[in-house]
């Protein structure tokens, strides 16, 4: 039905012409929350950007310097009315009139984060400055998503809010981990001082389709080897921990997070806890019977266990992740299987 059969208006043609009524134009121009999302072309920020996009009261503004992420992750927004990407370093003050932003940018790698350490704690300390600066100029609601790596190699287990952490301050993985840390200080500071509302969410290790394929995360590097038929490289000793989740259980939680009353930090995790062992052998087992499992030498300071206290969430967010490992993982062979370039064997 066309925009004039929906108002009834049958013979305006003969009258004044009609002035648009900003209902009729607030439906293609205006949305009723503007958001920014910063970090939106990488792996978990192009996820929340999808579910974003399904409100159609939401405008969405994606600011990303593609150091990890990708244009392609975003490819069926590009070109959509209430879709932008703007082409962003976090470290340089961005200003847009936003209601709410999603503070994503950061590479969450080791690999990545390890590559260029003081652009990483730059990204972290002057990128959640400038997004603070902004959040403060335009009266907007920032989330900021900080890490379970804040708790560093824990000394309690399972991993609750309160916990302050064990962090090597001067290790190869402090420019990540510390970081964070100052950027969760930034915002409680914004928040005491200027009132600036706040939300932290403590993502715990996520995993779904679009991860970087050579990001050198464990479920991603076991997947690709499993579809290349190369050996999984379980790193020594193999006993250490870790508690996925699939990524759209994360975005749910995010998104209940910045809607929700409660400031945070809070976990958002999956508190299933697998050792790389167990993970590879379900890989195996999931996606390609025939590989073979090999140990490699470790990396400095891998934490040795892992898993989030998730009371805080159920109570205050009303959220649990609803996706097993056993179910998630299956569910990126298809895509890194595309990505990779390797025929389907049936
Ligand atoms: O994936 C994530 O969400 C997290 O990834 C990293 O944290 P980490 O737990 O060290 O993630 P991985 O690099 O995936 O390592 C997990 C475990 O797998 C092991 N691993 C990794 C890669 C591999 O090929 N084989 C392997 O056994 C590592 O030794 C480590 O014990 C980041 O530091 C976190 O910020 C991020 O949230």
């Amino acid at each position: 039905m066309s925009e004039e059969a929906s108002n009834g208006d049958h013979n305006s043609a003969a009258k004044a012409p009609p002035t648009p009524s900003p209902l009729r134009f607030s439906k293609f121009f205006q949305s009723n929350m503007r958001i920014l999302v910063t970090g939106g072309a990488g792996f978990i920020g192009s996820h929340l950007v999808d579910r974003l996009m399904e409100n159609e009261k939401n405008e969405v503004i994606v600011a990303d310097n593609y150091f990890t992420g990708s244009k392609d992750n975003l490819k069926k927004w590009i070109g959509h009315p209430r879709f932008e990407l703007i082409r962003h370093d976090v470290t340089e003050p961005l200003l847009v009139e936003v209601d709410q932003i999603y503070h994503l940018a950061c590479p969450a790698s080791p690999i990545f984060y390890k590559y260029n350490p003081v652009k990483t704690i730059k990204t972290n300390v002057i990128g959640t400055l400038n997004m603070l600066g902004l959040a403060k100029r335009v009266g907007a609601r920032i989330l900021l998503t900080s890490t379970s790596e804040v708790y560093g190699d824990p000394l309690i287990h399972p991993q609750n809010e309160s916990y302050w952490g064990n962090v090597n301050p001067i290790g190869v993985r402090s420019c990540y981990d510390e970081g964070k840390r100052v950027a969760e200080t930034l915002m409680f500071d914004y928040h005491r001082q200027h009132g600036i509302e706040i939300r932290i969410a403590r993502i715990f290790n996520t995993y779904g389709p679009r991860m970087n394929i050579d990001d050198g995360r464990v479920v991603s590097n076991f997947i690709a080897q499993a579809i290349r038929n190369e050996p999984l490289t379980v790193q020594a000793p193999g006993t250490q921990t870790r508690s996925f989740c699939y990524v759209s259980d994360m975005v749910d939680g995010l998104i209940r997070l910045m809607e929700g009353e409660n400031t945070g930090p809070i976990n958002i995790g999956n508190p299933g806890e697998f050792t790389m062992i167990e993970l590879a052998e379900t890989v195996k087992e999931l996606i390609n019977p025939e590989v073979k499992i090999i140990s490699v030498e470790n990396t400095p300071d891998d934490p040795r266990q892992r898993k989030p206290d998730i009371t805080k969430a159920k109570e205050m967010l009303g959220w649990e992740p609803k996706i097993k490992l056993r179910d998630g993982l299956p569910l990126m062979k298809e895509d890194f299987r595309q990505r990779l370039g390797v025929p389907r064997k049936n």
